[in-house]
């Protein structure tokens, strides 16, 4: 068999409601969100940097702005899943929450006793109350009181954290993505985020919706972001490889990709390793079964190692290439367009850096973008995409728009 025929099977089967996700634009039908809460309150100017937000957002203007984004996807007929309802429902789960408490006290932070102290305290606590503690973290005042209290107690400053607030989570892309019919739970790379996953790997574990899901890239660690994959086409991926995603990550999640049947053909992108970069999705999204919209600094310079399984369950690489061309060759066009901004170098970068390449496509040639990239919205328009424009004021602080912070879990298949 060649690596072409190893494509994923045609889905013309395939009821509604039935997860599954094989493109980047067929029309969206269900989606992840997580409504901004508690845990953006935990920012203080002290740690940002370190939670990865470069300001300190207005959260109840940031949850207006969410509000509105959930609304313009439901006005589309999207069916939108909050994490933090999901996760409570999880919860519901005895084995779920036994999760959940040790996946969130760290013996090395809070040494034995405390642990053990704050594992009991957990464990007592109904599921929503828990959801909020695993998603809004801890503070060393906000632990039960205790006789006799720990040498790690008294020497903490009450404002520390017993366990860290997960204020990224709103980027749901991140910490899983669909492929076919298949979930991964990601790698993350920092700190500041590896315990989102436990979060997301308890959802398709505990809750009922995806009782029947299986795992794309089981218990593979090598990091993985999902803001980094594309599915360009059904069978094909992008994967880029830069500040978060590793090139292991990017082979082995290739190799688990191929064996599972879920692609034939696996592009290694390499991005710059820095912020305004983080993802292959900040740099280009794509608005239309063969269109991208693309950072301008970044055409013409994007390179692939194209990955392909080499018939014995590994694989083969090549490379590099162009990206653009064998993307195309990969997708079977002739040619994937890039819709031509035209922007002046100065404006290009400012819109960038405020997402304005990060689209989420609801239906090809329909896309949900931040209004304040003013530039790169209207070529979108004078290119004939529709765009539904959101505001980001508030949410784009934690530098991720519309694609960062939606987990497509069904699309339409493309017709
Ligand atoms: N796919 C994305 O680009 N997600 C945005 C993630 C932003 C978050 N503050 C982070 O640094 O990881």
């Amino acid at each position: 068999m060649t690596a072409r025929q190893a494509a994923p099977a045609t889905r013309s089967a395939q009821p509604a409601g039935t997860p599954r996700v094989d493109s980047e634009v067929g029309p969206l039908r269900t989606v992840l969100l997580h409504r901004p809460g508690a845990e953006l309150k935990r920012l203080t100017p002290r740690n940002n940097d370190q939670l990865l937000f470069d300001g300190i957002p207005w959260v109840d203007r940031a949850q207006e702005e969410h509000d509105a984004f959930a609304g313009t996807l439901r006005s589309r007929g999207v069916e939108v899943l909050l994490l933090a309802d999901l996760l409570a429902e999880a919860l519901a789960d005895r084995r779920a929450r036994a999760a959940g408490v040790w996946s969130a006290v760290d013996e090395r932070r809070l040494g034995l006793d405390l642990a053990d102290t704050l594992r009991s305290h957990l464990t007592g606590l109904d599921a929503a109350a828990l959801a909020h503690v695993l998603t809004a973290g801890m503070t060393f005042e906000e632990l039960p009181a205790a006789e006799g209290a720990s040498l790690v107690r008294r020497m903490h400053h009450p404002h520390d954290f017993a366990i860290d607030p997960l204020p990224n989570l709103l980027f749901t892309r991140d910490s899983s993505l669909w492929v076919g019919d298949r979930v991964a739970v990601a790698s993350l790379s920092m700190p500041a985020r590896r315990r989102e996953t436990s979060l997301t790997d308890l959802i398709y574990a505990y809750h009922p919706r995806f009782a029947r899901t299986d795992r794309a890239y089981g218990a593979h660690s090598a990091p993985v972001e999902g803001g980094d994959v594309l599915l360009l086409a059904p069978g094909v991926l992008a994967i880029g490889v830069g500040e978060r995603t590793t090139p292991a990550g990017a082979e082995s999640f290739a190799r688990s990709a191929f064996t599972d049947g879920l692609a034939h053909t696996v592009l290694a992108v390499p991005i710059a390793q820095e912020r305004a970069t983080m993802h292959l999705d900040t740099v280009c999204t794509m608005v239309d079964r063969d269109a991208l919209v693309m950072y301008p600094a970044m055409r013409g310079e994007l390179s692939a190692y194209p990955i392909l399984p080499d018939g014995d369950g590994g694989v083969l690489v090549d490379g590099p290439v162009p990206f653009l061309e064998a993307a195309a060759e990969a997708m079977g066009i002739e040619r994937l367009r890039v819709i031509d901004t035209g922007l002046d170098p100065v404006t290009a970068e400012r819109e960038q850096w405020d997402d304005g390449n990060n689209t989420l496509a609801i239906a090809p040639g329909v896309v949900l973008a931040y209004e304040r990239n003013v530039e790169t919205n209207a070529r979108l328009e004078d290119a004939g995409v529709e765009v539904l424009r959101i505001s980001g004021s508030e949410l784009g602080s934690g530098r991720g728009g519309p694609r960062c912070m939606s987990c497509p879990i069904e699309r339409a298949p493309l017709a």
